[in-house]
């Protein structure tokens, strides 16, 4: 099924959750939602499943406005980031009653079956017996998981269905969702304040702010055409780098203090006040590109490569190299850093309250 929210508006007394979502979901599509705490996406969920009514706008359902129809009949499963099982009774309880309701009412075998299936896929299969009292936090989630994709649903609504496991099952839990076959190919929106799952997970990405969807698109476009500087900040650790300057009369970008000079792949007007960007996977000491002059400020070894932090007048770069380029650097020693142009992101200067927007689209 597609979802779509049309200018969707709510509040909370004088708290504005939601400020004009406009949001679409295609038919099997996997859409994540990303966004930091109180930006809006359990309501933007809750409004979907029709347990919040949305002040005005509207929700959408195969293109027909859901206003009046009760969540029972909207054929979506929402799973809550607190999760609501049934504690005294079995796992294996838990996930069979969802099927067991007058809406599903499977066959006994066909229920157990399903409920077999998913049970392995969220490795689980060990605890049907269990209570659901005496499981840790991350096997609850999986349980609950398990109880929203079990139902033969028309759309899944999960809210941080990962946020309680350890960093390790997390990753795993992440590839296997997407493999699941219902998932696959059921519409699917998802929550996270997490951007690596957003970029694992999305087929496209929404990042909400403030209520608003700030910029759609797939994994590529947020990436190499963020729609501001926070956008920018939200996706890839280390974070971008953004440096600010201007842009000189010959079209090129100086940074405050003059260290930093450099071509810039947009026409931007002189004498504005900009931010560049350059993420630190993009910097090099042994490749080419345009050269900087700079020494080495820190080195924090990141698994199979290095974050070296150069100093370059009053400026900071963070650049991530592999460990065989970062052998033997010391502190203070002077470095060549090179970016190419084409890996530069423009943006205007940050104000109080309003990111700067990028400039132009990168060549
Ligand atoms: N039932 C409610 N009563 C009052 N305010 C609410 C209610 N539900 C949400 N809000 C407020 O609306 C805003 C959006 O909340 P929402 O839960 O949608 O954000 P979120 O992005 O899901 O955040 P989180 O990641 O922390 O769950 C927040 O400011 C929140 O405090």
């Amino acid at each position: 099924m597609s979802v779509a929210l049309r200018d969707v508006h709510k509040a909370y007394g004088r708290t504005t959750a939601l400020d004009g979502i406009e949001l679409r979901v295609e038919e099997g599509e996997f859409f994540c939602l990303l966004g930091p705490s109180g930006a809006g996406k359990t309501t933007t969920l809750k409004t979907v499943a029709g347990l919040e009514r949305p002040d005005s706008g509207t929700v959408e359902i195969d293109g027909r406005d859901v206003r009046d129809v009760e969540p029972y009949d909207r054929g979506v499963a929402m799973c809550f980031e607190s999760y609501a099982l049934y504690p005294h009774r079995s796992v294996y309880d838990n996930l069979v009653s969802p099927l067991r309701s007058p809406r599903h009412r499977l066959p006994a075998a066909e229920a157990r079956e399903r409920v077999g299936a998913i049970a392995e896929l969220l490795g689980i299969s060990g605890l049907l017996d269990r209570s659901v009292g005496q499981l840790s936090n991350g096997q609850r989630q999986r349980v609950a998981l398990g109880r929203v994709l079990v139902r033969p649903a028309r759309a899944f609504l999960l809210d941080e269905p990962l946020s309680h496991l350890d960093a390790k099952l997390r990753q795993q839990m992440r590839a296997e969702l997407k493999a699941i076959g219902a998932v696959r190919r059921t519409t699917t929106l998802y929550v996270t304040h997490d951007s690596v799952e957003a970029l694992a997970l999305g087929d496209r990405i929404g990042v909400i702010r403030d209520g608003r969807i700030v910029q759609t698109g797939t994994r590529e476009e947020i990436w190499y055409r963020p729609y501001d500087t926070e956008v920018a900040r939200a996706f890839g650790r280390p974070r971008i780098n953004l440096l600010p300057g201007t842009v000189t009369e010959a079209g090129e970008f100086r940074s405050v203090d003059g260290a930093v000079e450099l071509p810039l792949p947009v026409r931007a007007s002189a004498g504005s006040e900009v931010l560049v960007g350059v993420r630190p996977r993009d910097v090099s000491l042994a490749g080419d590109g345009h050269r900087l002059s700079g020494s080495v400020y820190v080195t924090e070894v990141l698994g199979r490569s290095v974050e070296v932090t150069v100093r370059i007048g009053a400026q900071h770069l963070s650049l991530v190299v592999p460990r065989s380029e970062a052998a033997g650097l010391r502190p203070d020693e002077p470095v060549r850093p090179a970016v190419r142009a084409e890996n530069l992101l423009v943006f205007e200067a940050d104000r109080p309250g309003r990111p700067g927007r990028r400039i132009g689209k990168s060549t």
